[in-house]
């Protein structure tokens, strides 16, 4: 019989020490830290059929010999890289290099431009944005370092001086941000913008790998995995639909969508901002007012790749990216993609493009054909000296009804603090929370999610063993806010409330 407290007696539940949600970044990193402080009796509830979570691909077209190339539609880049400074390498992409994953340099200078009428050169576009943006740079770090008031990112930029009048301006702001953190410059913060850029291209380094690897992205994960984990590990709970989690001081259960139940000492939620906001699982007892106030104020943005196989490369083969400026409509089919480039997938003919927030919402809202004829008009109106074909093979995902996901990765309003987001980050009782949106640093990055799992997986492991290795900020209980203010002070920049790196420094003018 169980003997901890908080487990039902006669209970038919399956016992074990620690439940971890989510078999994603965060669920595996957690689980990994349990087993490094032999803490081994965990049970992983996943959702899928896989592990990876949002990083996640398909079989897409064809390649001479009829197979089907892999595709990502969820996470594609390992964004900074950190490799050949003194300072740290990302996570990332050390677990990468450990599974020869094949991911080539992306080069965001490597650009042609275009508008309605056909090529169109407005590069130069490219420097006078950046140039405003170390201004602005300079100026959010007065803002935090003296407690002033966060304001949106565009309000941010005007004060540095940007003016995007027109439609290439408005298209090359929206390469430059909307495709980043998948929100306009209206919905994101100014002041976390500019830190959240900072601690992943300054803590680690401006280069950025996008893979183009035919094992799938989530190789590098399955890797890190199978250091732990046995093959067909029995720990690992596929096709497990979590829909209510009970939890209190002494105890956790949890209960999955065919009756089925877990009890365990601990459990560790990694479900994304989108799953919690859309109550997916219901909580019992309900969430505390505080823990609620962080689900709402974050935001899910929404980024969608549209895939496109032609029997030809009719684009430039020596560019990577591609904008279209729209005459009426920001942010309509702008960014697009090569994957036909040398290093790449050379020959594959597949080329997709990016649409984000309300562009994304709509056309994931439509169906395939729709989308597709609108793109075709697009194309043909970047290149009109071409007879641009009809695409042999055509997909997107709906990541915005997806009900594992529900949305891409987390975005910050304006106006927020570190306290409300150390709300959205803390442990309720023995139930815990990790994932990329719990990261202050690097919210809507792969190693985001990843220090957020290491983190509560060595604080829970640090409770059950008393044993604490988390020496940034311990392993009690995370903080958490009842009373919320205004603006976050300088020494709340803290690795208590998930910002142990430091914002302010800026490595090198941004390019
Ligand atoms: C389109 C797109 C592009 C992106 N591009 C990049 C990029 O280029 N670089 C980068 O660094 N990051 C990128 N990201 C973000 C990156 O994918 C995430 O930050 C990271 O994968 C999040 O990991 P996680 O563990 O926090 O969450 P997840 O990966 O979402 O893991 C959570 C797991 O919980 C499971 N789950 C959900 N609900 C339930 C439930 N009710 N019961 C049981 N299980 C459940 C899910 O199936 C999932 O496996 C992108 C994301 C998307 C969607």
């Amino acid at each position: 019989a169980p003997t901890l407290h908080g487990r039902e007696y006669n209970s038919t539940c399956r016992k074990t020490t620690v439940a971890i949600i989510g078999a994603g970044v965060a669920g595996i990193t957690a689980a990994q830290a349990l087993s490094n402080q032999s803490v081994t009796d965990f049970l992983i509830l996943e959702y899928q059929d896989h592990i990876g979570g949002r990083m996640r691909n398909t079989k897409f077209g064809s390649d001479n010999s009829g197979n089907p190339y892999t595709v990502e539609l969820g996470a594609n880049w390992i964004s900074g890289l950190g490799e050949n400074t003194d300072g740290p390498e990302n996570p990332v992409w050390t677990f990468s290099k450990q599974v020869n994953l094949s991911a080539p340099n992306s080069d965001y200078t490597s650009i042609a431009t275009y508008n309605e009428t056909g090529a169109v050169d407005y590069t130069d576009l490219y420097d006078e944005f950046n140039r405003y943006y170390n201004i602005a740079e300079q100026n959010a770090g007065t803002i935090l370092s003296q407690n002033l008031q966060d304001r949106t990112f565009r309000a941010g930029m005007w004060q540095a001086g940007w003016r995007p009048k027109d439609a290439a301006h408005k298209a090359l702001e929206y390469f430059m941000w909307d495709w980043e953190v998948a929100q306009t410059p209206e919905e994101s913060s100014f002041v976390f913008g500019i830190t959240g850029y900072n601690l992943t291209y300054y803590t680690f380094s401006e280069a950025s790998n996008f893979c183009t690897d035919q094992r799938g992205f989530n190789t590098w994960l399955k890797g890190q995995a199978a250091k732990f984990l046995k093959p067909n590990d029995s720990r690992l709970l596929f096709n497990t639909v979590v829909t209510n989690i009970t939890y209190s001081d002494s105890g956790v259960k949890i209960t999955d969508e065919d009756g089925s139940c877990v009890e365990a000492d601990y459990a560790l939620s990694t479900v994304s901002l989108g799953v919690l906001q859309n109550d997916v699982i219901t909580f019992e007892p309900e969430l505390p007012d505080w823990k609620k106030d962080g689900i709402a104020t974050f935001s899910m943005g929404t980024y969608t790749k549209i895939f496109f196989q032609f029997n030809e490369t009719f684009w430039p083969t020596d560019k990577q990216f591609f904008i279209y400026a729209d005459p009426t409509k920001r942010g309509y089919y702008t960014v697009w993609q090569s994957l036909s480039t040398e290093g790449f997938l050379p020959g594959s003919n597949i080329l997709f493009a990016t649409l984000v927030d309300e562009q994304s919402f709509r056309i994931e809202a439509q169906d395939d054909e729709t989308t597709k004829a609108e793109a075709m008009v697009v194309l043909r109106s970047m290149f009109p000296d071409i007879t641009v074909p009809d695409p042999i093979a055509f997909t997107y995902p709906r990541w915005s009804s997806t009900p594992w996901s529900y949305g891409s990765y987390s975005n910050w309003p304006a106006g927020t603090t570190l306290e409300m987001h150390q709300n959205l980050r803390a442990n309720v009782g023995r139930l815990y929370f990790a994932g990329e949106a719990t990261s202050a640093e690097s919210f809507g990055f792969l190693h985001g999610a990843w220090f957020e799992g290491q983190e509560a997986g060595e604080r829970i492991a640090g409770k059950i063993t008393t044993k604490c290795v988390n020496v940034g900020s311990g392993c009690g209980d995370y903080n958490s806010y009842e009373v919320l203010h205004g603006t976050t002070e300088f020494w709340e920049v803290n690795a208590f409330n998930g910002m142990g790196m430091s914002p302010f420094f800026v490595a090198q003018n941004r390019t």
